[in-house]
């Protein structure tokens, strides 16, 4: 198999004595989008920081594009963009005065920046008529940073949970603008705290807990691994004092629900409802979100009604 755009191998970070990313290896292919979840301090944006070369780890490597980023960080920041968790901003400056100083700093020449300039703000449906970034709302000033982390035309992107804390549309719209980044081309590693956003977005996920990895794969692939399959089947009978089935059967108005993950349970279930003259009112498969699963490996218990 070809290597990957992002080759990490045994990445470690240690502040102090304590371990906040242990032992951690991934690749990325070109053109992904890759997302990392995991819950507060999983490991997430230190993790990204070392992608981004704001921190050194205490171990292990990272290659991107087959450069080494310990010895060649220069030459990865040509072609990475990187928007933090928080991206401080010049409050004082207008929008285009601000990505112009950023183009700069990057060497991008002048008229080329100013086309490109024009056209993210396009893209990103971003009219600051002339405003100050600190008078700008707060999914406006997330589009500035993600313009800001485009304006060198970067390949591979490092977002860090870049939709959240936005009101629903301007995140759906910062999730569509993600997808299309990858339609032109771009590698995207991101975090989110939405599973669902992260669901319908990344080829594949990455879940952290306590620096470690939990498990890497397709969501369809994670889902079959860890997530367990299960039946709801809901019916009427008058009398259920001596069903004995299945232990956990619910009262559900005037229904009985049993859920299992044992298809034979559904089929005795059945024949003794049949045989009791009763009723099968509903008979369906749940199957688990990623978010259920993702709850479940971080050992939250969950109830399905
Ligand atoms: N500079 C630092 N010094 C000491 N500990 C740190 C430092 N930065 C992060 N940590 C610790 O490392 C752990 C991982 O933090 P990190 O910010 O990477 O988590 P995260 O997964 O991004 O969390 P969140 O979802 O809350 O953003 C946390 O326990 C955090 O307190």
């Amino acid at each position: 198999m070809e290597p990957g755009i992002i080759e990490v191998k045994g990445l470690r970070k240690e502040y102090g004595d304590f371990v906040a990313v242990d032992n951690l290896s991934f690749s990325v292919e070109k053109g992904q989008i890759f997302g990392i979840v995991g819950p507060n301090g999983a490991g997430k944006t230190t993790t990204l920081k070392m992608l981004s070369s704001l921190i050194r780890p205490t171990a292990g490597s990272i290659h991107m594009k087959g450069l080494d980023i310990a010895t060649n960080a220069v030459e990865i920041k040509s072609f990475l963009g990187f928007l933090p968790e928080e991206s401080p901003l010049y409050e004082g400056m207008e929008v285009d005065d601000y990505l112009m100083y950023f183009a700069e700093l990057y060497c991008v020449p002048k008229d080329q920046a100013k086309k490109r300039i024009r056209e993210l703000l396009f893209d990103l449906a971003l009219n600051p008529d002339g405003k100050k970034i600190g008078d700008l709302s707060k999914g406006m000033k997330r589009k500035v940073a993600i313009a800001r982390s485009l304006i060198n035309d970067p390949d591979v992107l490092i977002y860090d949970e870049p939709a959240s804390g936005l009101d629903p549309m301007t995140s759906r719209y910062i999730t569509d603008y993600v997808r299309s980044l990858k339609q032109s081309g771009k590698t995207i590693i991101f975090t989110a705290h939405n599973l669902y956003q992260v669901e319908s977005l990344c080829d594949r996920i990455l879940i952290l807990k306590g620096g470690r990895l939990v498990t890497l794969g397709t969501a369809e692939e994670i889902r079959k691994e860890y997530g367990k399959i299960q039946y709801r089947l809901e019916f009427k009978v008058d009398d259920i004092t001596d069903y004995n089935i299945s232990e956990v059967i619910k009262e559900v108005d005037e229904s009985y629900v049993v859920i299992t993950n044992d298809i034979d349970v559904v089929n005795q279930t059945t024949k003794w409802v049949a045989s009791k003259g009763g009723d099968i009112v509903e008979m369906r498969t749940i199957v688990p979100s990623l978010e259920e699963i993702f709850l479940e490996l971080m050992g939250v218990e969950l109830f399905v009604d």
